[in-house]
């Protein structure tokens, strides 16, 4: 396609809009959308035409938790507590991670999002310059930093930082600005409370926000009432760390003061349904906090604790547990869940332009394959896309207005690649 080009035909999916899905038509130039409605636009040339008919458009999924390189764990370590499962399966495992490793696991994540409708990720790992070559050269949208955990000597501690800045400050708005970056000490049960200052002061300077794992067990809010006199929640806030714009992963086992505190704060919460599962971590709350006014997201967390990255299924399990855990069916609506799982997020990572098909937004966008037998009659598009649809459906998606999958097939990757490298760097890592 050439810089501008048109959709028509196809329906197009606008939740939390009085009219939520309609048929018509959207206009792309370049990477951004200009112009999206029922009626044909009036443009001033011819442009090419892409046939929306049996598709339907959602804003792509954005991913705000995660750890890609992890697929490399899919399935090494299940039916574990989250202390056991990261401190004797995968800590063990990531300690002999080489950069290689990190760059043939996040691909291979980075496929499964893509093929799975995912146009935009959050990934805190190491070996970070790796990820973000996967990220530049995939297409995908991606919001990357180097994680730390600060269990070591000082030395150690001084140089992760080091690490974790010259990161952000080499690959913040790369990749024509489709890479950002934030700072994120790994959680407060793996940071000493003056590091995690250290990390504040970071982020002030660089003028980024800050994301961390918190209150993801009731074991960790104990443990740190236990070592600090203060829940995870009052104990980050007397540290600064919501002097940032800040998104915590989790937030499972919150008190009302406690999400009173996120929601004065503006601080952002990513929930990971699948994972927290899991790991028998609990549910978050989820209604409560959305009631507060809290912005909610969806995350996957790695593929070693969930065990996809099928955005789908987190918004259909966002969609269901809250309303078996308060009785209430409405809970989380559908409409609720598809905004969670593109608007808020879009939000929660600080992408202005990201998260809803509208005129002047990025073209980050997927098309699903709506006539399947799963996906009929059309009743209504947006309960199909949360309680019926999966990763399955994506047949196209696009990122800046550049098509990445079409027909199911990723254009940029080497999948064939990829597939064989990340089953060799799983055997060495086995035999290392
Ligand atoms: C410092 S890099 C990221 C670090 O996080 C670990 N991790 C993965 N999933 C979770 C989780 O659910 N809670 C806490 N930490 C998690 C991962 O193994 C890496 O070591
Ligand atoms: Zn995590």
């Amino acid at each position: 396609m050439g810089t501008k080009w048109m959709i028509r035909n196809g329906k197009f999916a606008v939740p939390g809009a009085d009219k939520p899905v309609f048929e018509g038509y959207m206009v792309i130039d370049n990477d951004l959308i200009t112009y999206i409605g029922e009626e044909a636009p009036v443009l001033e040339e011819d442009v090419p035409v892409f046939e929306g008919n049996r598709l339907l458009f959602l804003p792509g999924l954005v991913n705000t938790h995660g750890h890609a390189a992890m697929s490399l764990l899919r399935g090494y370590g299940d039916d574990l507590a989250l202390q056991v499962w990261l401190q004797e399966k995968m800590w063990p495992m990531e300690g002999k991670f080489t950069g290689d490793d990190v760059y043939w696991g996040t691909a291979l994540s980075v496929l499964e999002m893509l093929k799975g409708g995912t146009t935009t990720f959050l990934d805190m790992y190491d070996h970070m310059d790796r990820v973000a070559e996967v990220a530049e050269a995939s297409g995908i949208r991606a919001v990357l930093m180097r994680g730390v955990i600060g269990l070591c000597p000082a030395e150690v501690q001084n140089q992760k930082l080091a690490e974790a800045v010259a990161f952000a400050k080499k690959w913040h708005n790369a990749a024509d600005g489709r890479i950002t970056a934030m700072i994120s000490p790994h959680s407060p049960y793996t940071c000493p409370p003056d590091y995690i200052e250290k990390f504040v002061q970071a982020a002030h300077d660089l003028d980024l926000p800050i994301h961390t794992h918190m209150s993801e067990t009731r074991r960790e809010v104990e443990q740190n009432e236990a070592d600090y006199g203060l829940r995870p929640v009052a104990h980050l806030e007397k540290l600064g760390m919501f002097t940032r714009p800040s998104l915590v992963a989790h937030a499972v086992h919150l008190n009302d003061e406690e999400i009173e505190i996120l929601a004065r704060n503006q601080v952002g919460v990513s929930h990971n349904p699948g994972s927290n599962l899991k790991l028998a971590s609990g549910v978050a709350r989820v209604p409560e906090l959305l009631k507060a006014g809290v912005t909610v997201s969806l995350g996957t967390d790695g593929a070693a604790s969930n065990n996809n990255l099928d955005m789908f299924e987190e918004m259909r399990l966002a969609a269901l547990i809250h309303k078996g855990v308060s009785g209430d069916p409405t809970a989380v609506p559908a409409g609720e869940a598809l905004r969670i799982a593109t608007e808020y997020g879009a939000k929660s990572l600080f992408l202005n332009q990201v998260g809803r098909l509208a005129p002047g937004m990025k073209a980050d966008f997927i098309a699903i394959d709506i006539d399947q037998p799963h996906l009929l009659p059309h009743t209504d598009l947006i309960s199909h896309t949360v309680y019926s649809a999966s990763a399955k459906d994506v047949e196209h998606v696009w990122v800046d207005g550049k098509q990445i999958i079409k027909h199911g097939e990723c254009l940029t990757l080497d999948e064939e690649a990829i597939r064989r490298k990340a089953q060799e760097a799983f055997e060495g890592l086995l035999n290392r």
